[in-house]
C-alpha cells in the first residue's frame, strides 16, 4: 500500500526538524528546507544545498504544497484584489487582498464552502465540500505576496468557511503563519471571525494567543438570529456573550461584533437600542456591514440614512461602532460570490 505523502508547508520549523529525524536525517536539514520553502522554492530541485539523495527521498515521502492562481480581478474603485485559487483536487477557493493606510490585509478562506447555512451568505449555498488543510490556508497568503511583491501585514479569517468548524487546522495555521523564519505575522495582526460556536471560543481563549476575535452577531435577539443563522439554534446570545467575556479576560483583546445590516430584517432603531443594552460595559466594538446582495438571496442593504442612524444610536450609548465600507464592490463584493459565478 502506498503511504500518503506529507505536505511540508503544514509544519512549523521545529516540526519539520522532527520530521527529518523520523526519516533518518539530521534535524538541521529541517531548518534548511523550511528556509527554502519561505524563499519560494516550488520543487525540491530548487533546494541546491540539500544533497540529491535527500531531495529524492523527500520527493518520495512528501511534497511542498502549492496552490495556483486561477483568476485575479482588481477593483477599479479601491485597488482591492480578488483571487480564485485552484486546489490540487480541482476545488476552487476565493481570497481577497485589501490595501489601505499602510496595511496589506489578506482575507483567507478556511473551508471549501461552509455547512453553517447562514441565509445571507453565498459561501454556504452548496454546503461544505471539505476543510482546508493548514498549508492551503497559508499558501493563499504566500501566493498573494509573491504575486504582488508586497508584504502582507494583517490576516483576517473572514473568507469562506467557519474557522471554528475546522479548528485543528486553523490552530496549526495560526502557528505556522506566526513562525519567526516563516511569514512572521504577529498574532495581534490576525483576526478570526466566527458565527459563534461557543465551546470552541473557550478553547481558543485557553490557547492564550492574542489574536482578535470577531463575532458575527447580526441580531440582538435569539429569535432574530435563528431566522438568519441556524447556528443560533445551538447557542444563545447569552452563551455567546459569556464566551466573549471569557475571551476578553484571557487575552485582554477587544472583541469585534460583526453586524450585517439587512433592510427590514435587523436594521430598526429598536434593534440598535437592544444591541447597545446587550453590549454595555464590554470591551468591544461593532462593525456594521451593509449586506452585500447575493444573487440567490433576496436580502437588500438598508438605505444610507438607516445605516448611519443605527451607528449613531450605538455611539450615543457609548458603544464604539463603524460602518465598514465594502471593498471591491465592483468585483463581486459578497464573500464566496466570485467563486460561485466562476463555477
Ligand atoms: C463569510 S464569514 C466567514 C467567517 C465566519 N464563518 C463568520 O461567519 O463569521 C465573514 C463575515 O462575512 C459576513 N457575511 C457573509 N455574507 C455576507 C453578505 N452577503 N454581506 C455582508 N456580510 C456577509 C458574515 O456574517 C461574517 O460576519
Ligand atoms: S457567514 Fe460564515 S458561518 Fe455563516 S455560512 Fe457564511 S461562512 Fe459560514
Amino acid at each position: 500500500m502506498e503511504t500518503k505523502k506529507v505536505a511540508l508547508k503544514n509544519f512549523t520549523e521545529e516540526q519539520l526538524k522532527e520530521f527529518m529525524k523520523t526519516i533518518g536525517e539530521k534535524s538541521f536539514r529541517g531548518s534548511q528546507v523550511f528556509t527554502w520553502i519561505y524563499k519560494g522554492a516550488k520543487s525540491f530541485d530548487d533546494m541546491n544545498n540539500i544533497p540529491k539523495s535527500l531531495r529524492e527521498k523527500l520527493e518520495k515521502v512528501s511534497y511542498i504544497g502549492n496552490i495556483d492562481i486561477e483568476l485575479k480581478l482588481e477593483s477599479k474603485v479601491d485597488g482591492t484584489k480578488k483571487y480564485l485559487f485552484l486546489l490540487n483536487d480541482g476545488n476552487i477557493i476565493e481570497t481577497v487582498m485589501m490595501n489601505y493606510d499602510s496595511r496589506v490585509t489578506v482575507c483567507v478562506s478556511n473551508q471549501v464552502g461552509c455547512r453553517m447555512g447562514c441565509k445571507f451568505c453565498a459561501s454556504t449555498i452548496d454546503g461544505l465540500l471539505r476543510n482546508l488543510e493548514p498549508w492551503e490556508i497559508l499558501d493563499q497568503v504566500i501566493k498573494i505576496q509573491e504575486d504582488t511583491g508586497k508584504r502582507v501585514s494583517n490576516i483576517v479569517l473572514m473568507g469562506s468557511g467557519e474557522p471554528l468548524d475546522n479548528f485543528e487546522n486553523t490552530k496549526q495555521f495560526l502557528k505556522i503563519i506566526n513562525e519567526k523564519n516563516g511569514l512572521n505575522i504577529g498574532y495581534r495582526h490576525i483576526t478570526l471571525s466566527t458565527c459563534g460556536i461557543v465551546p470552541k471560543i473557550y478553547e481558543l481563549a485557553d490557547l492564550e494567543i492574542p489574536i482578535n476575535l470577531a463575532l458575527s452577531l447580526h441580531s440582538p435577539y435569539d429569535e432574530g438570529r435563528k431566522e438568519i443563522m441556524p447556528v443560533a439554534n445551538a447557542y444563545s446570545i447569552k452563551d455567546i456573550l459569556d464566551a466573549c467575556r471569557y475571551y476578553i479576560k484571557k487575552t485582554n483583546r477587544r472583541v469585534t461584533f460583526e453586524y450585517s445590516l439587512i433592510k427590514g430584517v435587523n436594521d430598526s432603531e429598536n434593534e440598535a437600542a437592544s444591541l447597545a443594552k446587550l453590549l454595555k460595559g464590554m470591551l468591544c466594538h461593532v462593525n456594521l456591514i451593509p449586506i452585500n446582495a447575493v444573487e440567490e438571496r433576496e436580502y437588500e442593504k438598508p438605505d444610507k440614512s438607516f445605516i448611519y442612524k443605527f451607528r449613531d444610536s450605538l455611539e450615543k450609548n457609548n458603544i464604539p461602532a463603524t460602518v465598514r465600507i465594502s471593498m471591491g464592490s465592483d468585483i463581486s463584493g459578497a464573500c464566496g460570490q466570485l467563486r460561485r459565478k466562476y463555477k
